[in-house]
């Protein structure tokens, strides 16, 4: 096979710069031109708040019907939209080394969190990010907002908020970091489970773009990704849940390698949060998320989780 590798993408921009950097990779790993396909998903098509459209799986069903019936050969996601169920007959084949999942503040005049005055507007419509700015206890108006990442900055330049809280990872692949004011301390605000990172997904079957594809895998950003997204599956919570995770690696006493991964369950109305925190060897990173979960859920995060639905 010598023909172009077609590779299926949302029309956002921030869609077509993560899939413009993977159909670069791919070129260059495979010797093959790559086609960028758009699909067009429910998602994009209207504009209801995510959670009634059903989550954000929205944004993945249609690239994923178009891997399913061949008009494309691969898709890439942003990792934390994908839902914690494996799609049969479906495979993410490479989790690309990995964005800052941190979350970022865009402020009006330069502000940090702690500058912001008693009632000052942040605009999110993340659950997980609404629930923790009300539990920082700065008296900020929390206010749901949705649209592409240059709709919601402009909602600052417009005046119409004082700020807003955005994946520093999308803002970094567009080139708008300039506009960012606070990176927000994972202590206070934890990111979403893979922000940050991307998966590559191709068929089953598809040996050909699988063993492609593998040239893309980063084994550390891969097992992170694994540990925070199984704290998630483990809760049973969606991905619109109010639950963050974030793991690292870092070098262990022996000199191997571990992973660091903390969680957090905040009540919405952020007058209650469960977190914790678990280390061990990179290669048991489902376990460490199963164990941490464990721990979240002897603690009372069921209850969290269950009155967010
Ligand atoms: N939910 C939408 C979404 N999905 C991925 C990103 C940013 C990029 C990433 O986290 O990889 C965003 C925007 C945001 O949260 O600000």
């Amino acid at each position: 096979m010598t023909g172009p590798i077609r590779l299926g993408t949302r029309r956002s921009e921030l869609a077509l710069t993560q899939s413009g950097h993977v159909a670069d990779a791919l070129a260059a790993v495979s010797g093959r031109p790559v086609e960028l396909v758009h699909i067009t998903t429910e998602g994009d098509r209207s504009a209801a708040a995510i959670s009634q459209l059903g989550g954000t799986g929205v944004f993945v069903s249609a690239l994923r019907e178009a891997l399913h019936d061949g008009r494309v050969d691969v898709a890439v996601h942003s990792y934390k939209d994908l839902p914690t169920a494996e799609e049969p007959g479906l495979v993410i084949a490479a989790v690309p080394a990995r964005e800052d999942p941190r979350d970022a503040l865009v402020a009006r005049d330069g502000l940090t969190l702690g500058e912001l005055p008693t009632g000052a507007t942040v605009g999110t419509g993340a659950p997980r990010r609404v629930a923790q700015l009300r539990a920082l206890g700065l008296g900020l108006e929390v206010v749901p907002i949705r649209g592409n990442v240059d709709t919601r900055m402009g909602k600052v330049t417009s005046g119409e908020l004082d700020a807003v809280v955005l994946a520093r990872a999308g803002l970094a692949r567009l080139g708008r970091l300039d506009a960012v004011t606070e990176v927000l301390d994972p202590l206070q605000v934890l990111p979403a489970p893979a922000q940050g990172a991307l998966a590559v997904e191709c068929r089953s079957d598809d040996d050909v773009t699988r063993s492609l594809l593998a040239a893309l895998d980063d084994a550390g950003a891969r097992a992170c990704v694994a540990a925070e997204r199984t704290v998630l599956a483990t809760l049973e919570a969606g991905c619109s849940a109010p639950v963050a995770a974030h793991a690292e690696i870092g070098e262990a006493e022996d000199g191997g390698a571990e992973i660091y991964l903390r969680a957090s369950v905040t009540a919405l109305d952020g007058g209650d949060a469960v977190r914790g925190s678990v280390s061990g060897p990179v290669t048991d990173a489902t376990r460490l998320g199963r164990d941490l979960a464990a721990d979240l859920l002897d603690r009372g995060a069921g209850a969290l989780v269950a009155a967010s639905r």
